[in-house]
């Protein structure tokens, strides 16, 4: 086991920020953390990183004890924060090289994993510039070849693609998804649940500091109970009728909402084509007609009540 966190908890005076949580990470898995803003993400990973006191719980990094002062075992650690952490006054390549200064002491083995890291994150045409230089995007990119020079074999990113333009979150998200295949075991925090569903093995959902569903995207899906979602253009449709749809046997659920039919089908025996009959029999118009999967915002949604973002 790469990380293992048993019952953790930690609060900021009388705010519980997490409240019992436990997790475990496999070598070579992709593990997303996915929460809204203030369920306690960032304050996990500081806790996993032993940068933070907590009141009780266990963490092992590696099947030993992680302290403050368990140097060995942050050697084999890279930790991408949400703040950028950088010098000003170094250039892009300086930067980088002083953060894989602190692991590597062979200068020829160092200058390599430089030059890996710069064309890791697509940042090797910025190695003059100073940070005050990049835009909001490439200063990203350098936080994360700062962090994963060293080729840590456990990479934390705690949200690296906040407030990045598309080309750089690619460019993170590919990344991520090389470190991987490479060998890095990952711990990815994200309020994005597309992102997590595109790169993440596993994921563990968590609300108010509690993980509150855990699996492969895949696994979490099938904790609902439909498995399709019809939206349904309509310019009127009466309660009776709504309620008429929901009797179908194969509807989970059917309401009427801004002009349109929401109807969410059960796992089996799903056919739209009753549907679109009973409408046509009651001569119930409808316009455009889209099909949707479930989404990890309905798995959010399931167990919370609420939406993953308001
Ligand atoms: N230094 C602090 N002092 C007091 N409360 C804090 C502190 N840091 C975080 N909190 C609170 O702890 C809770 C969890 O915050 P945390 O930053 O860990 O969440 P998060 O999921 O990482 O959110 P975000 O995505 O906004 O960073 C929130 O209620 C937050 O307001």
């Amino acid at each position: 086991m790469v990380v293992k966190v048993e019952n953790l908890l930690k609060k900021y005076k009388n705010v519980t920020a997490v409240n019992n949580l436990s997790l475990e990470i496999k070598e070579g898995e992709i593990f997303g953390i996915l929460g809204p803003n203030g369920s306690g993400k960032t304050t996990t990973i500081n806790c996993i990183l032993s940068l933070l006191k907590y009141e009780s719980g266990n963490i092992e990094l590696f099947g030993e004890k992680m302290k403050p002062e368990a140097y060995e075992i942050k050697r084999k650690i890279g930790a991408v924060m949400q703040e950028v952490a950088v010098f000003d006054e170094l250039t892009v390549y300086e930067n980088i090289d002083y953060f894989c200064g602190l692991y590597i002491k062979n200068i020829n083995e160092k200058k390599d994993l430089v030059e890996e890291a710069m064309e890791f994150v697509k940042i090797k045409d910025y190695r003059k510039r100073y940070p005050k230089e990049l835009s909001g995007g490439l200063l990203r990119r350098l936080n994360i070849a700062c962090g994963i020079s060293h080729k840590p074999k456990l990479i934390i990113f705690d949200e690296p693609t906040v407030g990045v333009d598309p080309q750089s979150r690619n460019y993170i998200l590919e990344g991520i998804q090389k470190l991987n295949s490479s060998g890095a075991t990952i711990i990815y925090t994200s309020h994005y649940m597309e992102e997590v569903e595109q790169i993440c093995t596993r994921i563990g959902i968590v609300d108010k500091g509690s993980i509150i569903a855990l699996g492969s995207k895949e696994e979490l899906k099938n904790k609902l109970e439909f498995n399709k979602r019809l939206i349904i253009e309509n310019s009127k449709v009466s309660e009776e009728e709504i309620a008429e749809i929901q009797k179908i046997p194969f509807v989970i659920s059917a309401k009427y909402d801004n002009g349109k039919i929401f109807i969410s089908l059960s796992k089996s025996d799903i056919n739209v084509l009753t549907i679109l009959e009973y409408l046509k029999d009651r001569n119930i118009e409808f316009g455009s007609i889209q099909s949707e999967v479930p989404t990890l915002n309905d798995v959010f949604l399931k167990f919370t009540g609420k939406k993953l973002r308001d």
